[in-house]
């Protein structure tokens, strides 16, 4: 498979300290790939160097093949690339809909043309158009995270970053939150989750990447990786490859 976003020996620093040391990781357009890891494994540190949010060099992020390490964060929506922010960072004091103008505008500016609209984006989640006049303060947080995803669907994505979509989510909500995935993932959206519940990940993704202090110690087919693979890959010892 190729693949439409890849990291090659990627290394990324918070001034002296060093927070990924040599990370390749790769998704293919409609694929979804899962990274897992303990917390401080450096997983939205990956997610944060490919939105060009820290300093890389250009080879080690590449779209298409191309590099475009570095690249500034509203050139790389305008790429095809979006994030799903943890914590959501949705604009408080405005409603549903006015938010998901904002990005509508926004891909506007920047040209992205694609098949995402707000009749499309109501279809996917029915509850954003109830609530389309409802200021996001006013929501669930399950809601939010709703308007969050709709928010970087309207970019057009082909590729769309999630850092812990499921974060402090009732069961219900998160699974009617990943039921949309299929669907985004249909439209040849390549999709990278950061997902702290393993069987989540697991069961959202094609490929599965373990992350320990900076580095990928496992990686493999979901359906095709142990729990026991896992465990040793989250804590350290020997680092398995399937
Ligand atoms: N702004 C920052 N300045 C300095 N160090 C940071 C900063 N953000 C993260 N780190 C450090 O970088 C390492 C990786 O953090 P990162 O947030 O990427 O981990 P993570 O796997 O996403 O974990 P979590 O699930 O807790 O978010 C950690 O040691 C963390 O303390």
């Amino acid at each position: 498979m190729t693949a439409v976003l890849s990291s090659h020996g990627l290394v990324a620093r918070y001034g002296d300290f060093q927070a990924l040391y040599g990370v390749d990781i790769s998704v293919a357009e409609g694929e979804a790939v899962a990274l897992i890891g303990a917390n401080g494994a450096g997983k939205s540190t990956f997610l944060r160097s490919v939105m060009g949010l820290l300093a890389v060099k250009p080879d080690m992020v590449r779209l298409d093949g191309q590099p475009i390490g570095g690249t500034p964060t509203d050139k790389m929506v305008q790429k095809g690339v979006a994030i799903v922010p943890e914590g959501r960072r949705l604009f408080t004091g405005m409603s549903v809909e006015d938010n998901l103008r904002v990005a509508i505008d926004q891909a506007d500016r920047l040209g992205r043309k694609g098949g995402w609209t707000m009749e499309r984006l109501h279809k996917l989640f029915p509850i954003l158009k109830d609530k389309a006049r409802t200021d996001v303060q006013n929501l669930s947080g399950g809601q939010q995270q709703m308007v969050s995803i709709g928010r970087a669907l309207l970019s057009q994505p082909r590729v769309l970053l999630c850092d812990e979509i499921s974060l402090g989510l009732a069961p219900k909500v998160i699974r009617e939150i990943y039921a949309a995935l299929p669907e985004i993932r249909a439209q040849g959206t390549a999709i990278i989750l950061v997902e702290q519940d393993v069987g989540l990940a697991q069961s959202a993704s094609d490929r599965i990447f373990c992350m320990l202090e900076g580095r990928v110690t496992l990686t493999g087919a979901s359906s095709a990786i142990t729990r026991e693979q896992i465990a040793e890959a989250y804590f350290g010892g020997s680092h398995a490859v399937v």
